[in-house]
């Protein structure tokens, strides 16, 4: 099996000057997914690799740069699940930790439990010797003037929320193993305690070595309505390619609930997909494989190396 690794960082509006921005992360991003499956390393640590990049990176909306919630502090969710066995970890409204998605993976690896929230979150990371990151070395100038933006009278904080992009990955390893990782700091201005798609599993993301696996975005009270990630894979178990699978998932998303986003798929004989609901701009994606490796804004994107 040629191993694959896809991400993405986000769907929506590119903001002109953060264009380089994006396609350098979403690049370095794959390209650290990449070499661990290359060094031998299983999908399940490619996608978390990946991710890490991602939420290290200012650009995106996970991690370091995550908006901010009503109150102007950092609430964060993370999922990664393994194809192979279907365990899953994941994290929702948790405070003060750089990387999320590696808290994800210890909730699947070292508790019997899925998805911890808010201060359970947070003891359990202590407990793990995660080490704690003031909100304020992770409030980034540009998430903090749309936070002020949105508390505006008549501001419309979905418009501005557009192009703040959630990250993930997706990867197929030398064994047909796949897994799926997502990230996000969520929407800007929720309510405090919103518990958004990225965390809860089938919406945010899903894994089964069977079918393939989905890391989604976008418009997160709507992918968690019709349970995009799984509602993808079940298309994909019906026989339908990842291609035609994902525009089944996004358009009933839009027919039901009017609901926008976006997905990266890949099946279990690693064939890909990207699409989105959103038909203003493409969002930030990368994907590499053994034989190429490509990035890019756009449908297609470029070689890289
Ligand atoms: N930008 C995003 O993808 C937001 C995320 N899906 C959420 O609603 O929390």
């Amino acid at each position: 099996m040629k191993p694959v690794v896809v991400v993405h960082g986000g769907a929506g509006s590119i903001v002109k000057e953060y264009e380089e921005g994006y396609i350098s992360g979403v690049s370095q991003a794959a390209l650290k997914g990449y070499e661990a499956l290359k060094n031998g390393s299983n999908a399940l640590k490619a996608v978390e690799e990946a991710v890490i990049v991602m939420e290290d990176d200012p650009h995106f909306n996970a991690g370091y740069g995550s908006v901010l919630n009503q109150e102007g502090d950092i609430e964060m969710d993370a999922i990664i699940m393994d194809g192979k066995n279907l365990m899953s970890g994941a994290v929702s409204a948790v405070r003060c930790i750089a990387n999320p998605i590696t808290l994800a993976r210890l909730v699947m690896e070292k508790t019997d439990h899925v998805l911890l929230t808010c201060k359970g979150a947070s003891q359990f990371a202590k407990s793990q010797g995660i080490p704690e990151v003031p909100t304020a070395k992770l409030i980034t100038e540009r998430s903090r003037e749309r936070w002020k933006k949105n508390l505006a009278p008549g501001s419309n904080p979905l418009k501005l929320q557009l192009g703040l992009g959630t990250v993930g990955a997706v990867a197929i390893d030398g064994e047909g193993n796949v897994a799926c990782a997502t990230s996000t700091g969520g929407i800007s201005n929720k309510m405090v305690g919103r518990v958004g798609d990225t965390s809860c599993i089938g919406s945010g993301g899903y894994a089964d070595n069977a079918i393939g696996a989905v890391s989604t975005t976008g418009d997160g009270e709507s992918i968690m309505k019709v349970v995009l990630a799984r509602l993808i894979l079940y298309h994909m178990e019906q026989g339908k390619t990842p291609e035609e699978a994902t525009d089944a998932g996004l358009d009933y998303m839009k027919t039901r609930v009017d609901g926008y986003g976006g997905a990266i798929v890949i099946n279990h004989r690693g064939c890909l997909e990207r699409d989105e609901t959103m038909d203003i701009v493409s969002p930030p994606g990368g994907s590499t494989n053994s034989a190429s490796k490509c990035q890019g804004l756009y449908q297609g994107g470029t070689e890289i190396a």
